[in-house]
Formats: C-alpha cells, sequence, structure tokens
C-alpha cells in the first residue's frame, strides 16, 4: 500500500488515497500506526470520495488503537495539505470544503514555497460546552482523587480541566479520565493552563491514542471551556502552546463556529506491506 507520513505540529499521520472505508481496517490502522512494528503514527487518515459533489474529499480517521473518531483538527490540516500537493485542480482553489464524520469543514491552504508545508486554515464547526462534571479517581494517591472538568463537543468529545497537574500525574489520570464510565464513547482530556485571555499551554490526552504533541479539537475545546469560564474572550484569538508547537483558535461564541490556524508538513512517501 501507497502511503504518505504527514505531521501537524507533531501529531503526526499516515494518509492514504482509498476507495472504500473499508481499504484499512481497524487492525491494519493499529499495526500501521506502531512505532516498532509498523510505520508509526498517531492515526490514519483515508481521504475518500465525497459523497457530495461540490466538497473535494471526505475523511475518515482511525487513531492509533483502530477506533473511528468523529473529526480530527491537526490531522484534516495534513490532509488538506496532501490534497493541494497531489491534485493540483484542488490546490488552485482558495477554499476547499472536506466532509468529516462531525459534518462538512472548510479549509484554506497555503502552501510554503518548497510546497511540502503548508499553513492552514479550518472552520472547525461549532463548539458546544456541555457543563460542568467532577470525576472520582478510586485509589488516585494525588489531589486528583478529584478532577473538575467541563466537557466540551467539537464534533469529537472533549473534557477540559482549567488546572494542570504534573507530567507523571497525566500519565496516571489521563487514561482514567479518558475511559471513565461518564464518557460512554470515552473522551479526549485536556489539561490546561490559562496563562493570559491570549494564551494557553496544553496537554492533551487523547482517546485511542494517549498523550499526543498536538491536538487541534483540543485546543478548540480549551480555548472554548476558557471563554466559557471567562478567562478568555468569544470572537478573539488565543495562541494555543501544545508539546509540539502553537495554534491559534478563535471561538466565535458559546456553541458558535471556531477557527483554527496552523502548519503543516509533509514527512515521507512509502509504500508498506499490509496484513490481512
Ligand atoms: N489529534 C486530533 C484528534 C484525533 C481524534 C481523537 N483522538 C478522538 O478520538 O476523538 C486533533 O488534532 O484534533
Amino acid at each position: 500500500m501507497d502511503f504518505d507520513k504527514y505531521q501537524g505540529i507533531g501529531n503526526d499521520f499516515i494518509i492514504v488515497d482509498a476507495q472504500s472505508d473499508h481499504d484499512v481496517s481497524p487492525e491494519q490502522a493499529a499495526q500501521l500506526c506502531d512505532r516498532r512494528f509498523g510505520i508509526g503514527a498517531d492515526g490514519v487518515i483515508l481521504v475518500l470520495p465525497p459523497r457530495e459533489a461540490n466538497h473535494a474529499a471526505r475523511m475518515r480517521v482511525l487513531n492509533a488503537d483502530g477506533s473511528i473518531p468523529e473529526m480530527c483538527g491537526n490531522g484534516i490540516r495534513c490532509m488538506a495539505l496532501h490534497v493541494a500537493r497531489t491534485r493540483p485542480a484542488v490546490g488552485a482553489q482558495h477554499q476547499v470544503v472536506y466532509e468529516t464524520d462531525a459534518g462538512p469543514r472548510t479549509c484554506a491552504v497555503g502552501l510554503t514555497p518548497d510546497a511540502l508545508g503548508a499553513d492552514v486554515t479550518v472552520g472547525m464547526g461549532p463548539v458546544r460546552i456541555l457543563g460542568d462534571l467532577r470525576l472520582g479517581l478510586t485509589g488516585e494517591p494525588s489531589e486528583w482523587a478529584e478532577v473538575d472538568l467541563l466537557g466540551v463537543d467539537v464534533g469529537n468529545p472533549h473534557a477540559v480541566s482549567l488546572r494542570r497537574p504534573s507530567a507523571a500525574i497525566i500519565d496516571r489520570i489521563g487514561p482514567r479520565l479518558a475511559t471513565h464510565e461518564a464518557f460512554p464513547e470515552g473522551a479526549n482530556i485536556g489539561f490546561a493552563d490559562v496563562k493570559d485571555r491570549s494564551f494557553i499551554d496544553l496537554v492533551v490526552w487523547e482517546r485511542g491514542v494517549g498523550l499526543t504533541l498536538a491536538c487541534g479539537t483540543g485546543a478548540c475545546a480549551a480555548v472554548g471551556a476558557a471563554c466559557a469560564r471567562g478567562l478568555a474572550s468569544w470572537g478573539e484569538p488565543v495562541t494555543v502552546k501544545l508539546p509540539g508547537g502553537q495554534l491559534t483558535i478563535w471561538v466565535t461564541a458559546e456553541g458558535g463556529p471556531a477557527r483554527m490556524r496552523g502548519p503543516a508538513r509533509h514527512v515521507f512517501s512509502g509504500r508498506v506491506d499490509v496484513g490481512g
């Protein structure tokens, strides 16, 4: 199978031009994403024919464990760059609409001079604030035995803590929160340190992946949560610093659409043997 590897501030994806949802199975995706036995990535993205004629393509994401999320912010920037690089007619358009399981998303790609990277702006759809949660973690020895979170829907499920524990505690509580019974579908857990109204330091424990270097939907969720708590302003740009780099996020209003701007870059192309 031919593939291309891309990354968006260190959140990395294997991108495959595909014809069917089943061209890469969940088991194959998990194997491809394995960093020792496979190519290594946080997820696989299938670029599929669109269902509607005026859309450029449909995105299907598979997490590193083979689970299938509705949406991926860094992934859609990588996919928009891939399509712009490989389909000149689409690349020539100013704005391109992609289908995702969370609804259509509009991307504007500004290629770098070497055409291997891009600055991509994405209409991320609505950010819905779902409300407060206090989750108990039996046996957790630190003050994080009870965690206050704000549930946020960015097309995929997020819960944001507006306090940030140490890395060791995140390693322990991240997986427990992501799979907590309060989230029947699982959730991505963001730990946000709101430095000021225009700057958030964020790490995200991702559902189906673990701790990643960046999460685009997580950045939108963190900005939505900060705005909902009066720590940032609706409609104003917020820089979100993640371990792999920075994104700029605007969330227009409670339940309103968000915009994300950030880089994407091609890493390498290859051909891989795929087991059945
Ligand atoms: N890294 C992504 C989110 C990928 C999906 C997530 N793990 C989920 O299961 O919802 C992003 O950049 O948004």
